[in-house]
Formats: structure tokens, C-alpha cells, sequence
């Protein structure tokens, strides 16, 4: 058995008042009492789809999202449309959502004609994407690691002029499509060099859902020696089943911020094979379940999750959903 599976098999028998609860082992903390949900749904869950989906199906996802008490939800991204022709309507997009008070709908940006266009649109909180994986650099945003980190560096000087806050992805965390096996040491460096830069939280992304809870584990002490804590985010694809695991281990070592898609929608459009990140209603049902809070009613969440199933002609790939409407 790996060393990180028996404080988990642990949490889950002692069920009651569980963020009171201290696990054993050397990285075992007090598990938060609030945790973040960055919602990527719209974005991420959407970009992959080979039928383009209305701006107004968007926008109605997006609103309901927002009904449902998320506070972060990605709305699209200020990409290539030849790359990404499915994000094309970024613009009807921003313009079309009702904007509730208090909740940030951040943008993916590549580059500098990416965030003009996205703060032309009225977005008030950007991401910029790198990778710890030359390849899928290379796929992704057709360059290199260090030639990404550059062009994000002008990125910044924008954003910080124009008071626009920004968040900062590492794409393949435990594994890559092309290279296989990702040193944690490689994660490190680049999430390190997106906090120098002065973004404000690091999204640590499991692009292929590869990662088990001990790849997790490492992976997160080395991040975590370069980059506080608090400043961490977990990003991860269900594609093996371990996404759910994988969260929690990030939890217990002090991340209280989770990105999901409602749904488990999605899919990177350069990795192949992966499947959707874990789905939204799932985490909530499991933080809820430890008593942690998230401030999302999830009949609400379920409700997005089924309007955009249903708009797709999809079979939801939330559990929590699959097992509260059979009929979905
Ligand atoms: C980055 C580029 C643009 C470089 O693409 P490039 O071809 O190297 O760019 P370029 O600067 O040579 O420009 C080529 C053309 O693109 C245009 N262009 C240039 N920039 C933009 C822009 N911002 N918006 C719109 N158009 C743009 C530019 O104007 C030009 O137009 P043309 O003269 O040919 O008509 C391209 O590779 C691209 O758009 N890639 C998209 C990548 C993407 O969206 N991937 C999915 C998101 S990442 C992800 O899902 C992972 C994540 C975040 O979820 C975490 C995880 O799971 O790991």
C-alpha cells in the first residue's frame, strides 16, 4: 500500500467533524474549513468540442453558474480561433453575461494581443498557461517553455498598469502526453517563476489525469518549497479515476483552492485521450461531505450541469449527478 493511501482511507472512516481532524504523516495538516472552486467549465469544458456551441448556450451556463454561488468561473479564452475555433466567440460572450456582484469571470490570455482583446472585452481578472513540458509547450502554444515565459512577462507589465489580477497555469504536472514522466523539480521552477512574475495563484494542472495521490504528494512538496501554499491551486483531469483522490491529498497538504467543470466536461484540444476535469458536483458532494464549505448550493449546480448535458446531448459524467437523476 502507498504511503499516502492510509491517512485517506483513515479520513474517510472518521467521517464526522473531519476538518478537525489531524491525519498522521510528515505532510498531514488540518484540513481547510473553506475551500475555493474555480469553475472551468465554460472554458476548459467547452474548448474541445468538435460542434460549435452557441455563444447563447455559453452564456446561459455561465449565468446559471453563477446562480449556483460559484465565485470564479472561467469564461473563455482570448486565443487563436485557427487554434481554438470553438473559444472564437469570446467576445459575444463577455458582452453577454450578467455579471453578478462579487463573482470573478477570469479569461484565458496567451500573449499581449490576447489580453488587449480580453480588457477590450471588459475582463477584470486574466490567466496566462505555461507548461513543465517543453513538448506540449510546443503544442499547446507553439513555443518553448522559456519563449512562454517571456511573452507572459509582457503580459504582466500590461496587466499590472491596467490593475488587471492574474492567475498562472502549469500544464502537465504528473505527466505529459509526449514526454511521459514530468520531474516535480521542472513543475517547481515554473510555477515559481509565474509567482515571481506576480501572479497571485499557481493552478497546478494534471492536463492528462495521470497523477495518483503519491505523485500528488511529491509533486506538491517541491511546488510548495518555491511557492506558498496558500497560493496553490490543483487542476485535475479524471481520466484515470483520480482526481477526487488526488484533491484530497492536496487538501490535507493545505490547498484550499480546486478547479473543476460542471459535468466533468472537457478535455485539453493537445492531449489527446484526456478526458474531462473532474466534474464540479462531485467535489462539492465530497467537500460538503468533510464539512468543508464552498458557498455552492449543488441542486443549483446540478441544474447547470444538466442544461449543458442536455444542450450537448451528453450523459453527465458526474457521479453525484449520474446517481441523483438516473435519468440524465
Ligand atoms: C498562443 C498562440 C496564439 C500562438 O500561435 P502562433 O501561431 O504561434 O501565433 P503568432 O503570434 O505567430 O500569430 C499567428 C496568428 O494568430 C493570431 N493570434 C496570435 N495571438 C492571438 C490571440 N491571443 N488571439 C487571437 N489571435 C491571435 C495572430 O494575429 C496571427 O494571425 P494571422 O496573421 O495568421 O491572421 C496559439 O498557439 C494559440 O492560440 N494556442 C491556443 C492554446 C489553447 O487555447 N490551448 C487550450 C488551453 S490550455 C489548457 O487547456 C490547459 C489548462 C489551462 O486547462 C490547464 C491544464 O489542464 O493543464
Amino acid at each position: 500500500m502507498h504511503a499516502m493511501a492510509f491517512p485517506i482511507m483513515k479520513l474517510f472512516r472518521r467521517n464526522p467533524g473531519l476538518t478537525k481532524y489531524r491525519v498522521s504523516g510528515s505532510s498531514s495538516k488540518r484540513l481547510p474549513d473553506r475551500v475555493k472552486i474555480v469553475e472551468v467549465g465554460p472554458r476548459d469544458g467547452l474548448q474541445n468540442e468538435k460542434t460549435i456551441v452557441p455563444a447563447e448556450t455559453k452564456i446561459r451556463l455561465i449565468d446559471m453558474l453563477s446562480d449556483s454561488g460559484l465565485s470564479v468561473i472561467e469564461a473563455t479564452s482570448f486565443v487563436s480561433p485557427k487554434w481554438v475555433p470553438q473559444m472564437a466567440d469570446q467576445m459575444e460572450v463577455m458582452k453577454g453575461i450578467r455579471r453578478k456582484p462579487g463573482v470573478s469571470y477570469p479569461v484565458l490570455t496567451p500573449n499581449l494581443k490576447g489580453f488587449q482583446a480580453a480588457v477590450e472585452a471588459g475582463a477584470s481578472e486574466v490567466a496566462i498557461f505555461g507548461a513543465a513540458s517543453e513538448l506540449f509547450s510546443k503544442k499547446n502554444i507553439n513555443c518553448s517553455v522559456e519563449e512562454s515565459l517571456q511573452r507572459f512577462e509582457q503580459v504582466m507589465v500590461a496587466a499590472k498598469a491596467a490593475g488587471v489580477p492574474v492567475r498562472g497555469y502549469v500544464s502537465c504536472v504528473l505527466g505529459c502526453p509526449y514526454e511521459g514522466k514530468v520531474a516535480p523539480a521542472k513543475v517547481a521552477k515554473v510555477a515559481k517563476r509565474l509567482y515571481s512574475m506576480g501572479c497571485y495563484e499557481i493552478s497546478l494542472g494534471d492536463t492528462i489525469g495521470v497523477g495518483t495521490p503519491g505523485g500528488m504528494s511529491e509533486m506538491l512538496e517541491a511546488v510548495s518549497k518555491v511557492v506558498p501554499v496558500g497560493a496553490l491551486a490543483v487542476h485535475c483531469h479524471d481520466t484515470y479515476g483520480q482526481a477526487l483522490a488526488n484533491i484530497l491529498v492536496a487538501l490535507q497538504m493545505g490547498v484550499s483552492v480546486v478547479d473543476s467543470s460542471v459535468g466533468g466536461l472537457g478535455g485539453c484540444p493537445y492531449a489527446q485521450g484526456a478526458s474531462g476535469n473532474v466534474a464540479t458536483e462531485d467535489v462539492v458532494y465530497m467537500l460538503h461531505g468533510l464539512g468543508i464549505q464552498t458557498g455552492v448550493d449543488l441542486p443549483k449546480l446540478m441544474d447547470a450541469g444538466a442544461f449543458i448535458c442536455h444542450s450537448l446531448n451528453r450523459r453527465t459524467s458526474s457521479k453525484v449527478s449520474q446517481a441523483t437523476h438516473c435519468k440524465l
